[in-house]
């Protein structure tokens, strides 16, 4: 069966999907594209898609009788009422993180799901699918030992004027808050923030860098520093610490270089680089879950703890270092 797949947002990430999903992946088809700038979803049409139906809302695209499984890869904040409408349709629906912009969203999508009875829903949490991190976790269960901590860095070089302090949590640290509960296989109970001085290459209304801390029911403290104006790279760092050992995230393949005097290894620059590997993964087991009418990968429910954590540690930015406890609910059954 050719999965055919309806794509809501075709800006950067949402065109690269739709390449994949035309030129490196299998078992599906995009036939259906929208975007509010329909010029977007135009070409991206031309460029990529020159058979799908480019609609006028999201909306019309999921109500379509052409479309299987649907993409949602707009803004976080609108992200909510597609997955809705999708799960009202009883489609598959692949949506880009956040899964909502809010808990109270998240939690309406959960809440839907669960009535619907059976998953349909996966969240853009592609570091659980990079090879690195699945490596990782092999050690973190098997090899290292209890984990005690965690040491972890997301730096991106830049990032533009609009970008301000709640998104390092919300835009940012939400790949960290969902890949360490699948990491550690915990949960968390509170969140803390530090702030050193900012980095003259900061904007007036972004306080970079940060440490987040945040602390597991089982006791694991797990510092991560979010920098997104570091200058020099997109660098993903993870180190984590056990009672038997240390397991570090290996660094993407790079050729190393002896020249000008200099002994050399190139460091990324963008995200889409860095995991696009991943990328390619998640969407592949995406189709393959969507051509049987369902979802797997991470849930709405992990979309839903990320939401809540998040929360906290945006809380936690305005309580000068004090931590600010994290209380999640009984995870439905469907989750489990
Ligand atoms: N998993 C990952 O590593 C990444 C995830 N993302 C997530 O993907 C989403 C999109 O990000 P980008 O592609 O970077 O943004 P973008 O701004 O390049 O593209 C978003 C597109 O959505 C469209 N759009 C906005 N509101 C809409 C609506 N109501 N209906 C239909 N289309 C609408 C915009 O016109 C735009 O073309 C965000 O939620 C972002 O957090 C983005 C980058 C990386
Ligand atoms: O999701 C992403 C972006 O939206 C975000 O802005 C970056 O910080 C992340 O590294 C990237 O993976």
């Amino acid at each position: 069966m050719t999965v055919r797949i309806g794509v809501i947002g075709t800006g950067a990430i949402g065109r690269d999907h739709a390449r994949r999903i035309n030129h490196v992946l299998g078992g599906a088809k995009i036939v259906a594209l929208s975007d509010v700038n329909k010029a977007s979803a135009e070409a991206v049409r031309q460029d990529i898609a020159p058979d799908a139906k480019v609609y006028d809302t999201g909306e019309e695209l999921i109500a379509s009788s052409d479309v299987d499984a649907v993409l949602v890869t707009s803004w976080g904040a609108t992200h909510e009422q597609y997955v809705l409408a999708a799960i009202a349709a009883g489609k598959p629906c692949f949506c880009e993180k956040p899964l909502a912009t809010t808990a109270d969203g998240a939690k309406r999508i959960v809440d839907a799901e669960v009535s619907h009875g059976k998953r349909l829903v996966q969240v853009g949490f592609m570091r659980r699918y990079d090879a690195g991190y699945v490596a990782l976790k092999q050690a973190v269960d098997s090899k290292i030992g209890a984990p005690i901590m965690v040491h972890a860095a997301h730096r991106n070089p830049t990032v533009p004027e609009q970008y301000v302090t709640p998104m390092a949590i919300h835009d940012t640290l939400i790949h960290e808050i969902d890949v360490f509960r699948w990491l550690l296989n915990d949960d968390y109970v509170s969140a803390r923030v530090l702030f050193p001085r900012s980095s003259a290459r900061s904007h007036a209304k972004l306080k970079d860098p940060q440490i987040v801390i945040l602390e597991t029911a089982k006791g694991t403290i797990i510092n991560v520093e979010v920098f997104v104006n570091c200058h020099y790279g997109y660098d993903i760092q993870c180190e984590v610490v056990g009672e038997d050992g240390i397991a570090r995230l290996p660094e993407p393949m790079a050729i190393q270089m002896r020249l000008g005097a200099k002994l050399q290894n190139e460091i990324l620059t963008d995200w889409k680089d860095r995991f696009i590997a991943s990328y390619d993964v998640e969407l592949q087991d995406f189709i393959h879950a969507a051509a049987k009418g369902t979802a797997s990968g991470p849930t709405s429910w992990d979309g839903y703890v990320a939401a809540i954590t998040s929360d906290a540690c945006v809380t936690a930015q305005d309580s000068e270092g004090d931590a600010v406890a994290i209380n999640l609910p009984t995870r439905p059954s469907l989750y489990n």
